[in-house]
């Protein structure tokens, strides 16, 4: 569109008035079409699309019914729902316009009309036409975007074991309300796969689904990223922008390790939560939100409540629901069935054809104690399978650093590099600390960011 009316079509049965609109028009817009005959409507419509329609009301000389127009307003806004229609009544006949407005119109002029009023009216009627375009197209990328994030992400949860099978129950009767569920699991169990399963079986399927690691925030951007920010509320604030809780608006939100809130953040955290509504930083009306949300750690955060590290308020907010994720040496029932699944994502992700795993080499996944997890095991079936040479896994496949070294039994580091050595160290104190992130970290002199970072390193 290059003028500011774009396309214009005016439909009015004298042709003095389709003369004068036409002269008046085509300066400010790119085409203006004109018809005496509003028996062509629907042809006109079906064949083109316009920006905004000026509509005659009466189109029997001397009536003032309106009569005809609301007939031709109601045909046009069937065929084309989004249509802008103004209306040109006749002086002194404001109540039919005000009907019209009811029935669908978007504004009327009067007739006489007076060259700039009209300009302005059928101005603002095309700048709606634009929003109304824009709404709507925004409305099915979001449509897009939601089911692309959530089918991205879809995946199987899989699990047999008994402890399992009372996940998988708790889940079936709490995904369909609205209540908050609080996931509490070692590193690599599948917390976040458990949170997403919850969503896709929820009311709220169709709407997003938004995880935050709370870890990853810093302090000072937590509300900004959180609540979202106004334009100019700090130095970087650009551009207004939604918090993570209204992009979540109507779906789920899903707080990942929420056991490493510092005490201030907590207490921001838990006013949003009472009040279900959030206010941008810089902004001072608050905007209400619909979220479900569902929170996890590894942290022990009842032992952390009774230090008084954590605050009891917010985790009953959190934990209507509790679920509870055993380790993965818990149920080393579930390997099977997990390594043929990781077996059949990594031979379709590498175009591999392995077609098994060994009994032996499947004896030796079941007797490990993966410190890391499920996690740990699709990382180990991910390299096994780069790595295989052979179509049948074997044990040689699977080389774990720290295979059954009890705290006793001596390692000789000499064999190692020094970053196979780090490797050996940190899994260790993980398994020494059951998963204990914030344990193993301490045993071994390092941050917990520290540690996530190597963790990251070296794949774990
Ligand atoms: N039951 C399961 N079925 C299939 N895949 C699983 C299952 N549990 C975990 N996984 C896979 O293991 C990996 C780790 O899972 P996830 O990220 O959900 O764990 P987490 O407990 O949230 O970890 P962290 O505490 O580090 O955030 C993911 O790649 C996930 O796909």
């Amino acid at each position: 569109m290059g003028k500011p009316l774009g396309k214009i079509l005016v439909i009015d049965d004298n042709e003095d008035i389709l003369l004068a609109a036409k002269m008046l028009l085509k300066k400010h817009a790119d085409l203006v079409q004109v018809e005496s005959n509003p028996g062509k409507i629907p042809f006109l419509l079906n064949n083109d699309t316009y920006d905004v329609i000026l509509l005659d009301m009466n189109f029997t000389q001397d009536t003032t019914t309106g009569k005809e127009g609301f007939h031709w307003l109601e045909q046009i806004l069937e065929i084309d729902p989004q249509a802008v229609v103004v209306m040109i009544t006749a002086y002194g006949d404001v109540d039919t316009a005000v009907q019209a407005l009811k029935a669908g119109a978007t504004d009327f002029v009067l007739k006489p009309w007076q060259n700039e009023k009209l300009i302005a009216t059928l101005t603002s009627a095309v700048k709606l036409r634009q929003s109304y375009n824009q709404v709507k197209s925004l409305k099915e990328n979001n449509h897009q975007l939601t089911s692309v994030l959530n089918s991205g992400n879809a995946m199987n949860v899989i699990g047999e074991s008994e402890a399992m099978k009372v996940v998988f129950n708790l889940i079936s009767k709490v995904a369909s309300t609205d209540a908050n569920v609080l996931i509490l699991g070692e590193n690599g169990t599948g917390k976040e796969v458990i949170a997403r399963a919850i969503h896709q079986q929820s009311l709220r399927k169709d709407k997003v689904f938004i995880g935050v690691d709370m870890g990853a925030i810093t302090e000072s951007l937590f509300e900004s990223e959180l609540f979202g920010h106004k334009k100019g509320a700090f130095t970087d604030a650009k551009d207004d922008r939604a918090g993570r809780f209204e992009v979540a608006d109507k779906g789920t939100l899903f707080l990942d390790e929420i056991g490493n809130l510092s005490m201030a953040l907590q207490s921001k955290l838990l006013t949003v939560l009472q009040k279900r509504e959030v206010t941008r930083v810089g902004a001072n009306k608050a905007t209400p939100v619909d979220i479900r949300l569902i929170c996890a750690t590894n942290m022990p955060l009842h032992e952390m409540v009774e230090k008084n590290e954590f605050r009891q308020d917010l985790l009953y907010r959190m934990n209507t629901v509790e679920i509870h994720l055993p380790p993965l040496r818990e149920r080393d029932v579930d390997i099977p069935a997990l390594a043929t699944y990781f077996l059949g994502v990594y031979n379709q992700k590498y175009r591999k054809k392995i077609q098994g795993i060994s009994p032996q080499a499947m004896k030796k996944l079941q007797k490990y104690h993966w410190p890391g997890n499920v996690r740990e095991l699709q990382h180990a079936l991910e390299r096994a399978i780069i790595m295989a040479d052979e179509e049948i896994l074997q044990p040689t496949d699977f080389m774990f650093l720290v295979e059954k070294h009890t705290e006793t039994e001596e390692v000789d580091y000499s064999e190692y590099d020094l970053e196979t050595v780090e490797k050996m160290m940190i899994q260790r104190a993980i398994s020494k600390h059951a998963g204990n992130i914030s344990k193993a970290a301490k045993s071994l002199g390092l941050t917990r960011a520290s540690l996530y970072r190597r963790l990251e390193k070296h794949g774990l």
